[in-house]
């Protein structure tokens, strides 16, 4: 308080000097002119614009918002702000910084200085709105000097989208969101939930062929690094990967270790939650750039239809999944394809759509089509390149440990026993600390299988049965190739044109 008056004192006697000086030195006809332009020197040095970053902006989440929050948060820990509010997501493993309401802090960027602040309000009357809006409103105030102004728009302001970015991919966790709530908004006008995401799947833990991997290793790379790419050929930036495969192959450890090499967030999209195309779209619009959007288990999401391979009609593979009997769904096929490639789905950038099914051919040719579904990956049986990785994650023992004839062994029998690496990893967890004894039973579970697979060739179970179906059909099997695939989704298209014709 002394300090306040001491301060008040100095400011008065600093006033009634200067204006002693103005009365003395200028005449009264120049006084005027003199205010006048001191005042505008004075403006053009200290006055201040200011530029609100709101959170939601019209019916989208302001992607500049959480960057702000973001870049805020890394620094304003390090700043010299009194009062931050700490917080811990839940099973999250960073506290994350975050100015409290009302609060300042200050910046500096290459010499300018500006000042940000957090302002929320509470939603007075809740104005007409086709959706229901958050009750809070929240935003940043961004003050700087008007003579700052060109640095601020032109440089600062993409400084912090860029160091937000980094941040994300450094340290934030992946987040994995869910719709549970159907396409439906909560309060804070969301209709995703999310959670961190904390699996440790990795490319490195991914039990494949080496060379296949590398192959979607490089793919996603060169989709992440390809932003002038994609704006140069007039492309929306975004990806599409179909993982077609038995159970236990791997489909989704596949996208988690995706997610964790790209550092993308990822929407589990529960498609059986949602009730319309327009619900759909919604969803679609609340997701943010550098993303994963995965369907799991599509064929078993929705009443998909593909065309016969007569070209005729069409064949419902739900049983009595009629509209009236789904609930009155009206989530359409076509309403999929927009999600994925119509207009909407350029509302952001750097998206991947990842779709998962046991059953490639139940799908509709049009949704595997290239440039929907860009890359169609085949998981199938444990190879024995896959062994190898599965007895490193497992055993820990890498290629020259492992006894050459007990590999000559496991080489021989692995592909005729056809188990998926999900089958196989139970026998090596089951007895981790006994290598000897994991080979041993692994070897003998293959022989096994392989011995049942030779005597009885069909109807072993249900899944084996359906996996010869497909690969009677040349969609997919242990040697199959996407290009199959696509040929004969090709073939299903034409016919039915032909029969439209
Ligand atoms: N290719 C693989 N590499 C490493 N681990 C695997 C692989 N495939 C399966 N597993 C193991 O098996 C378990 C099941 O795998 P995952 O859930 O990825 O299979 P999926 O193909 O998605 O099966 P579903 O079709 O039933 O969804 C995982 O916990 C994982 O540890
Ligand atoms: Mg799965």
């Amino acid at each position: 308080m002394e300090e306040f008056w001491t301060t008040m004192a100095s400011m008065m006697g600093f006033w009634a000097f200067c204006q002693t000086i103005l009365y003395t030195i200028f005449p009264p006809e120049l006084r005027f002119a003199f205010l006048k332009s001191f005042h505008k020197i004075f403006n053009f040095f200290t006055s201040y614009c200011y530029y609100d970053i709101t959170e939601v902006d019209g019916v989208n989440t302001n992607e500049l918002y959480n960057a702000v929050q973001l870049y805020l948060s890394s620094s304003a820990a390090n700043s010299a702000t009194r009062r931050l509010s700490l917080s811990r997501g839940l099973n999250s493993s960073s506290i994350t910084f975050s100015l409290s309401n009302n609060d300042r802090v200050v910046d500096s960027y290459n010499g300018v200085k500006v000042a940000w602040e957090h302002v929320i309000t509470q939603r007075q009357t809740q104005t007409f709105s086709w959706r229901p809006l958050p009750e809070e409103k929240r935003g940043f105030i961004l003050r700087a000097k008007n003579k700052d102004k060109t640095v601020v728009l032109g440089s600062y302001i993409d400084f912090i989208v860029e160091k937000a970015k980094d941040l994300r991919r450094k340290h934030q966790d992946r987040l994995l969101y869910t719709n549970s709530h159907g396409g439906s908004l909560d309060s804070r006008g969301q209709p995703w939930e999310s959670v961190p995401f904390k699996h440790p799947g990795t490319f490195n833990t991914l039990a494949m062929d080496p060379l296949k991997k590398a192959e979607i290793m490089a793919d996603l790379l060169d989709f992440a690094n390809g932003e002038s790419f994609y704006q140069r050929t007039g492309r929306a930036w975004k990806r599409g990967y179909l993982l077609y495969g038995p159970p236990g192959t791997g489909k989704s450890s596949m996208i988690a270790a995706m997610a964790n090499y790209l550092g993308y967030d990822i929407y589990d999209l529960e498609l059986t939650e949602v009730n319309t195309n327009s619900e759909l779209r919604k969803l679609l619009m609340k997701t943010s750039s550098k993303s994963i959007i995965v369907i799991e288990d599509i064929d078993c999401s929705i009443n998909f239809t593909i065309r016969n391979e007569n070209g005729v009609g069409k064949i419902n593979y739900l049983a009595g999944s009629t509209r009236a009997e789904d609930g009155g769904k009206t989530i359409t096929l076509s309403g999929l394809l927009n999600f994925t490639d119509g207009l909407w789905s350029c509302c952001g950038n750097e998206r991947i759509f990842v779709f998962t099914t046991n059953h490639v051919e139940k799908l509709d040719p049009a949704l595997l089509r290239s440039g929907r579904m860009d890359m169609h990956i085949h998981m199938s049986y444990c190879s024995f390149s896959a062994l190898k990785i599965l007895f490193k994650n497992y055993l820990g023992c890498e290629d020259d440990q492992l006894d050459g004839e007990v590999l000559k062994e496991l080489e021989g029998v692995i592909d005729e026993a056809k188990m998926t690496p999900a089958d196989i990893s139970e026998v090596l967890i089951k007895n981790r600390r006994n290598k000897d004894k994991a080979r041993r039973e692994l070897l003998e579970a293959l022989k096994t299988r392989a011995e049942r697979n030779r005597v009885k060739p069909r109807k072993m179970n249900i899944n084996e049965d359906e996996d010869e179906e497909q690969e009677r059909r040349g969609l997919y099997g242990p040697k199959q190739d996407c290009d199959l695939l696509q040929e004969s989704c090709q073939k299903f298209g034409e016919k039915d044109d032909d029969q439209k014709k």
